[in-house]
C-alpha cells in the first residue's frame, strides 16, 4: 500500500523557515563535578541555551524504556537514540526483542535457527560476538540462554569466538566475562557437549569495525575465528586475557586477537565446511562487515584465503536494504513512516570522514570545525528545508575515557554549535539542537549515592560508556515563532517526542500516533 506522506498543516506555525536540527553524539545532562566533561569544558553557547529554560531549554530521556530498551537501566545508544528521534514513535529495539524471542523460545522455532540447526548433526556450532553485558550490541545473558537452548536442541560440538569490550562497561571486566562463560561452558562438557572459547580480540582491533572504515579489522578477526591464525596462541580465554591486558597501554577494547590451542598447538575451533555460524550481536553497525565476510560469494575487501561452506545466520537482520545475512534468528524493529531518508532528490547526505587508525583522545577536536562548516553552507545554500547535523566529539573522546581529552572534546563541539547557530541566525531560521544519548558528562563509575567508585589501587574507575542520564533539547533562532514554547504537561518526555516537535517548526502537524510534540504556541 502507499504511503500518504501529506501532514496536515499546523493551525498556528508557518512553513518555509530552515530548520537546523543539530545532535550533539553523547551529551547529556548530569550533576556539574569535575567528571562532568561538559561542565568542565567551556561552553558559552549550549550554556546560553540552557538560560532559556524552561520554555526554550528542557530535558528528555534518551536510555531505557523511553527508546525502546528492556529496562530502564540500559543506558542509551546511537541507534536506539536516532531511531526514536527519527521514527517519533517507540519501538522495541534489537535488545529487547531477542529477550522476547528467548524467553517465549520462539526464537528456535524461527526459520533461522532450524536453518542452523541442520549442522548441529556433523558440524560444529559458532558464536561470535561482543562478550558484554553492555547491551548496546549484545547481552551476556543472552549468550549463555542461547547456548543452553542450541544445546538442548542438539549442538554437540561448540566453539565461541569472542570480543572483548571495555567500551559498554568498565576496561578490565573482561576477565569477568570470560569467566563466567568458562564456566557455562564447563556445564555444557559435563553434559557431555564438546564446548570451548575458540578465539578472541578486542572490540575495537578485531572484528567489529564500522562503515567500512577498516577492513583490516574484520581480516583480524577473519584470520582467527575462520583461520584459526593469530599472532598470540593460548591454551585457554582467561590466561589469554589476562596476559594480553598485562601489557602496558593495552585495554579490552584494543586487545590483540588471539587463538586457542590445543596440546599439539592446534587452534581449537576455525570453522569449517559443514559448520554453523551465528553473530550474536543484535546491533547491526559493527556486525554487518563480518556478515559480508561470512557470505558474499563474490567479496574482496580481503584475501579470505578459505572461505567454508556455512551455515550462516545473524541474531538479527543487520541490513534491511542488502537483506544481510539472509538467515537471522530475530526479525529486526519494522520501524516505518519514519521522518528519514525517503526520497533521493530531495535529500544529500554529506559524510566528512573521521581519521582512521588513532583514538580519538588524540585528537579531540576531530572534524568538529570542518562539519560545522558543511552544516553552514547547506544552511546559508537556501537549498533545504532542514539541515540536520551531528556532531560526534563528545561520545568518541568519551569512549576513551581520558577526561582531558573529553573537555577539549566538549569545547570543540561548542563551537561547531556556534557556527551552525550562527548561519541560522543569517537565513532566519530556526533550530533545535539536541542529543542522541548521554556520556561526556560523566566520566566515573558511581555507587547508587552518585559517589566516584575506587579501584583497588584507589584509583577512580573511569567510565568509557554511555550514561543513563537524559539529554536536553533547545529551541531558538530568529524564524521561531514567538509564542513557541516547550509545554509543561508532558511529564517524562523522551527522544521520540523530538520529531513532531520538528514537524511542527517546519508548520505541519505531525501523524496521529507520534509520540506528542513538545512545544505549544501561545497565542498573542
Ligand atoms: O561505539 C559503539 O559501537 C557504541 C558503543 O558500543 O557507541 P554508539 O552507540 O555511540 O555508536
Ligand atoms: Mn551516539
Ligand atoms: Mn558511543
Amino acid at each position: 500500500m502507499a504511503t500518504a506522506w501529506t501532514l496536515p498543516d499546523h493551525p498556528k506555525l508557518p512553513k518555509g523557515k530552515t530548520v537546523a536540527v543539530v545532535v550533539l553524539d553523547g551529551w547529556g545532562e548530569a550533576n556539574p563535578d569535575e567528571y562532568n566533561c561538559i561542565h568542565v569544558a567551556q561552553t558559552p553557547v549550549m550554556d546560553s541555551l540552557k538560560n532559556g529554560a524552561p520554555e526554550k531549554w528542557r530535558l528528555v530521556k534518551a536510555h531505557g524504556t523511553a527508546v525502546g530498551l528492556p529496562s530502564d537501566d540500559d543506558m542509551g545508544n546511537s541507534e536506539v537514540g536516532h531511531n526514536a528521534l527519527g521514527a517519533g514513535r517507540i519501538f522495541a529495539q534489537g535488545a529487547k526483542l531477542v529477550d522476547s524471542a528467548l524467553a517465549s523460545g520462539k526464537i528456535y522455532d524461527g526459520e533461522g535457527f532450524n536453518y542452523i540447526k541442520e549442522s548441529f548433526e556433523n558440524g560444529t556450532l559458532h558464536l561470535i560476538g561482543l562478550l558484554s553485558d553492555g547491551g548496546v550490541h549484545s547481552r551476556l545473558d543472552q549468550v549463555q540462554l542461547l547456548l543452553k537452548g542450541a544445546s538442548e536442541r542438539g549442538a554437540k560440538r561448540i566453539r565461541v569466538h569472542i570480543l572483548t569490550d571495555g567500551r559498554d562497561v568498565l576496561d578490565g571486566s573482561s576477565v569477568g566475562f570470560v569467566e563466567t562463560l568458562e564456566n557455562d561452558l564447563s556445564q555444557l562438557r559435563e553434559k557431555g557437549i564438546d564446548a570451548q572459547i575458540a578465539s578472541g580480540g578486542g572490540r575495537m582491533y578485531v572484528t567489529m569495525d564500522r562503515y567500512e572504515n577498516d577492513w583490516g579489522v574484520v581480516k583480524r578477526g577473519w584470520d582467527a575465528q575462520v583461520l584459526g591464525e593469530a599472532p598470540h596462541k593460548f591454551k585457554s580465554a582467561v590466561e589469554a586475557v589476562k596476559t594480553l591486558r598485562a601489557v602496558p597501554d593495552t585495554n579490552d577494547q584494543y586487545l590483540p586477537p588471539f587463538v586457542i590451542v590445543d596440546e599439539s598447538g592446534n587452534a581449537v575451533g576455525p570453522i569449517v565446511d559443514g559448520d554453523a555460524v551465528v553473530t550474536f550481536n543484535f546491533r547491526a553497525d559493527r556486525m554487518v562487515m563480518l556478515a559480508k565476510a561470512l557470505e558474499y560469494a563474490d567479496f574482496d575487501k580481503f584475501d579470505r584465503v578459505r572461505v567454508p561452506k556455512i551455515r550462516y545466520a545473524g541474531m538479527l537482520q543487520y541490513d534491511g536494504e542488502l537483506l544481510l545475512p539472509k538467515r537471522y534468528l530475530v526479525s529486526p524493529p519494522e520501524i516505518e513512516r519514519t521522518s528519514g531518508y525517503f526520497d533521493e532528490s530531495k535529500e544529500e547526505y554529506v559524510e566528512v570522514p573521521s581519521d582512521s587508525g588513532i583514538t580519538f583522545n588524540v585528537k579531540p577536536k576531530m572534524k568538529a570545525v570542518e562539519i560545522a562548516e558543511k552544516a553552514r553552507d547547506a544552511i546559508l545554500s537556501g537549498k533545504f528545508d532542514q539541515v540536520r547535523v551531528n556532531l560526534p566529539n563528545g561520545d568518541m573522546v568519551g569512549h576513551t575515557g581520558d577526561i582531558e581529552a573529553t573537555v577539549v572534546a566538549c569545547k570543540a563541539a561548542d563551537e561547531a554549535v556556534k557556527i551552525i547557530l550562527d548561519a541560522v541566525e543569517q537565513v532566519g531560521g530556526i533550530y533545535l539542537v539536541t542529543a542522541d544519548h548521554g556520556n561526556a558528562e560523566d566520566m566515573v563509575k558511581r555507587n547508587k549515592a552518585g559517589k566516584p567508585l575506587l579501584d583497588k589501587s584507589g584509583a577512580i574507575q573511569i567510565l568509557t560508556s554511555h550514561t543513563l542520564q537524559p539529554v536536553p533539547v533547545a529551541i531558538g533562532g530568529p524564524g521561531l515563532h514567538p509564542g513557541v514554547k516547550f509545554r509543561s504537561d508532558i511529564e517524562t518526555p523522551g527522544l521520540a517526542n523530538v520529531a513532531a516537535t520538528v514537524m511542527n517548526l517546519h508548520g505541519f502537524e505531525a501523524p496521529a500516533d507520534y509520540e506528542p510534540t513538545l512545544i505549544e504556541v501561545a497565542d498573542n
